[in-house]
C-alpha cells in the first residue's frame, strides 16, 4: 500500500500548535515530500514559536510512522529570523571549527518572475554531471583555478548538498563564511571566491532539502553573497538532474553548463539524461568533458585507458555538441584535491589540460 500526499496532510491537520490551530491551518509544513513511503518536510516556524514546536514534531512523527504505507519520516524544524513573506535575510556568526554557522537559509523562496542576472557576474557556467563520482567537483575546482590564473575573476558556489567537496579540494576545511547580517562575505582560496551550500547546513538537514527550500538556500547564495564582480561563476551542482539543477536554473541566468563524464557506456548513458535535462530547463549545454581519459604509468611511462578513451569524444560528435577536452586519470590530481591545493595550481602535464580547458572557455566567450 503507497501512502500518499494527501492522506498526510490529512494526518498533519490532525496536529494542533502552541497558538492556535493545526500544523496545516497554520502553514508550518514547507517542502513536503512522500515518495515510495518516506515522508520528509520541514517545520518551519518563528524563531520564539519553534522552541515550543518540538512536542509538535514528535507528534507528527508519531501519527505518520503509524500510518499504513509509511516506511520513514524526516522532519526538520526551522525559524526564519524574518517574519514569512519578508525577503530572505541570512544571520550569521563566525563558527569554531566544525560548527556550521548559524545561516538561516533554506525557506521559500522570494517571488521572482524568471531567472534573474546575478549582480557583478558576467556569465554563470553549471557544471554538472549525469553520475556521481565521475569527476566533476575536481573538474570544477581546477577549471576555477585555470582560469583565475589566466586572469579572470572566478567564483565557485559548491551546490553539491549531498557531498559538499569544494572546501576540502581548495583547502578551506574548518573556515566559515560569515555576516553581516544581511550579505554573506564568501572565501577566498588559489584566487578564487568561494561559497559552499554545504557549509550553511546542519549534518543530515540536506537530505529533506527538496523543492522550494532548496530553491530559497540557491537564490540566497546567488543574491546574499558578496560575490563582487566576476567574470564567471561556476557552480559545481550535485549528480543527476533533481530539485538543485531546476532550481538554479529557473533562478539564475545560467549562460551555460558543461557536462563531465568518463568514457564509459555507463556514464555516458547518465551525461545523457543531464544533457536532455538542461536542454528541457532551455540552458545550453557548452559542451562535454572527458575525465579520466588516459593513464600513464608513471613508472614505465605506458599509456592505459582504464575507462576506455574517446567515448565522450564521440558522445559529444553525435550529439552536436563542442567536445571541450579531456583530463587524464593522474594520481597527484587526487592527491592535491585531498591535500586542498588543486594540481591546476601548479605546473604540469595534468595542469596544462586545465589551462587548455580554461582557454578553450575563453576563447569561446563562455569564461
Ligand atoms: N582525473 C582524475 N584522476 C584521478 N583521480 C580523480 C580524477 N578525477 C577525480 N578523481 C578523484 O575521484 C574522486 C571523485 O571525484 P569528484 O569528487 O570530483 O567527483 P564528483 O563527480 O564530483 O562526485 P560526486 O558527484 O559524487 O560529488 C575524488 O577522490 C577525486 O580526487
Amino acid at each position: 500500500m503507497t501512502i500518499s500526499r494527501e492522506r498526510v496532510l490529512e494526518e498533519l491537520a490532525r496536529i494542533a500548535v502552541p497558538g492556535g490551530g493545526n500544523l496545516v491551518s497554520a502553514d508550518l509544513v514547507r517542502a513536503l515530500s512522500v515518495e515510495s513511503g518516506v515522508v520528509r518536510f520541514v517545520i518551519e516556524a518563528a524563531d520564539a514559536a519553534a522552541r515550543s514546536l518540538g512536542p509538535v514534531e514528535a507528534e507528527a512523527q508519531r501519527a505518520l510512522s503509524a500510518l499504513p504505507g509509511v516506511e520513514k519520516v524526516q522532519i526538520v524544524t526551522t525559524a526564519p529570523t524574518v517574519p514569512r513573506g519578508a525577503a530572505p535575510q541570512v544571520t550569521a556568526r563566525s563558527g569554531g571549527e566544525g560548527a556550521p554557522p548559524s545561516l538561516k537559509i533554506g525557506r521559500h523562496p522570494t517571488p521572482q518572475a524568471g531567472p534573474a542576472p546575478v549582480s557583478g557576474v558576467a556569465r554563470i557556467l553549471a557544471i554538472g554531471s549525469g553520475k556521481g563520482g565521475v569527476g566533476k567537483s575536481t573538474l570544477t575546482s581546477n577549471l576555477a583555478v585555470a582560469l583565475a590564473r589566466k586572469g579572470r575573476r572566478v567564483g565557485l558556489l559548491d551546490a553539491d548538498i549531498y557531498g559538499p567537496s569544494q572546501p576540502r579540494m581548495l583547502g578551506l576545511t574548518g573556515q566559515r563564511p560569515t555576516s553581516d547580517g544581511q550579505m554573506i562575505e564568501p572565501l577566498h582560496a588559489h584566487g578564487v571566491t568561494v561559497m559552499s551550500l554545504g557549509l550553511m547546513m546542519k549534518e543530515g538537514e540536506a537530505v529533506v532539502w527538496r523543492g522550494p527550500m532548496l530553491m530559497g538556500a540557491l537564490q540566497q547564495m546567488l543574491n546574499q553573497v558578496k560575490w563582487g564582480e566576476l567574470d564567471v561563476l561556476l557552480v559545481d551542482l550535485p549528480p543527476g538532474t533533481g530539485d538543485v539543477q531546476l532550481s538554479l536554473c529557473q533562478k539564475a541566468q545560467v549562460s551555460g553548463a558543461i557536462i563531465v563524464s568518463t568514457p564509459q557506456d555507463v556514464a555516458l548513458i547518465d551525461a545523457r539524461r543531464a544533457i536532455d535535462m538542461f536542454d528541457k530547463l532551455k540552458t545550453p549545454v557548452l559542451g562535454l568533458v572527458e575525465n579520466m581519459s588516459t593513464y600513464i604509468c608513471p613508472n614505465c611511462g605506458h599509456e592505459a585507458h582504464l575507462f576506455g578513451h574517446g567515448g565522450v569524444a564521440a558522445e559529444a560528435a553525435a550529439l552536436g555538441l563542442p567536445f571541450l577536452g579531456e583530463i587524464p586519470l593522474n594520481l597527484d590530481l587526487r592527491l592535491s584535491g585531498d591535500a586542498g591545493t588543486p594540481i591546476a595550481a601548479g605546473d604540469g602535464p595534468v595542469a596544462q589540460s586545465f589551462a587548455r580547458l580554461a582557454e578553450r572557455l575563453i576563447d569561446g566567450g563562455m569564461a
